[in-house]
């Protein structure tokens, strides 16, 4: 049975790039469990072999994805519907994929996308950009809407700062559950997006990219020294 995220909190984001120390099922699915212990609602992982790990590593849903670059698309989110067939057979709660209106490299429509996902009763996350793309992807029907993609398409908001105001005109023109996700740091930033509309926050780096959190005391060191 696919389980629904119902609870308002945190997702950990669980993900690691090929040549990272961390890269690889094992290790992602240990994070999986450590954010299970700290209070993580759910989890989302990439890539299939992970997907398959976090899933039997924890409870929790889990919205799985597929990363892959595609020649000739900038879709690069679980980019096909083939993708999206395969997060879901390697067990995904939910499947997280780009919920932009841009070319996809199966030459379908994100409409034609999630009809077919839905046709078979699966759970789906649209990760948009922008407050249009999730007013467009709430009205063909996906279960949640994502700010993921938010200062990463080139058309959208430009910050180093997550985009609260997004969640915050997206939680107030849609019906679906918005989600929170991209940039946050901070968990007064985290706070923020729930107080601001959003069902739950999904944190990646912050939490699990060691390099990168060191990386921030380190210079942070340097800058008072
Ligand atoms: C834009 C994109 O491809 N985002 C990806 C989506 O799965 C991940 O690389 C992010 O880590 C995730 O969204 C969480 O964000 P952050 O790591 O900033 O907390």
């Amino acid at each position: 049975m696919r389980q629904r995220i119902t609870e308002r909190g945190l997702v950990v984001s669980c993900q690691a790039y090929e040549g990272e120390p961390l890269f690889g099922p094992h290790h992602m699915a240990e994070m999986a469990k450590a954010a299970v212990l700290g209070g993580a609602v759910g989890i989302r992982a990439n890539g299939l072999a992970d997907i398959f790990a976090v899933k039997q590593a924890v409870a929790v849903p889990v919205i799985g994805l597929n990363k892959r670059s595609c020649e000739g698309s900038d879709v690069y989110i679980t980019p096909t519907l083939e993708d999206a067939l395969a997060v879901h057979a390697a067990g995904t709660d939910i499947i997280a994929l780009d919920g932009t209106n841009r070319p996809r490299p199966d030459g379908r429509t994100l409409a034609d996308t999630v009809k077919e996902l839905k046709r078979r009763d699966i759970l789906i996350m649209a990760d948009i950009s922008t407050e249009e793309e999730g007013r467009y992807a709430a009205q063909l029907g996906v279960d949640w809407i994502s700010t993921t993609l938010s200062g990463y398409t080139p058309y959208s908001t430009q910050s180093a700062e997550p985009d609260i105001a997004l969640v915050a005109r997206l939680a107030a023109a849609v019906q679906v559950p918005v989600v929170a996700e991209g940039r946050y740091g901070k968990p007064e930033d985290a706070k923020r997006a729930l107080d601001a509309g959003a069902q739950f926050v999904v944190i990646g780096g912050a939490i699990t990219r060691p390099q990168h959190i060191t990386e921030r005391f380190v210079h942070a060191i340097r800058e008072s020294g």
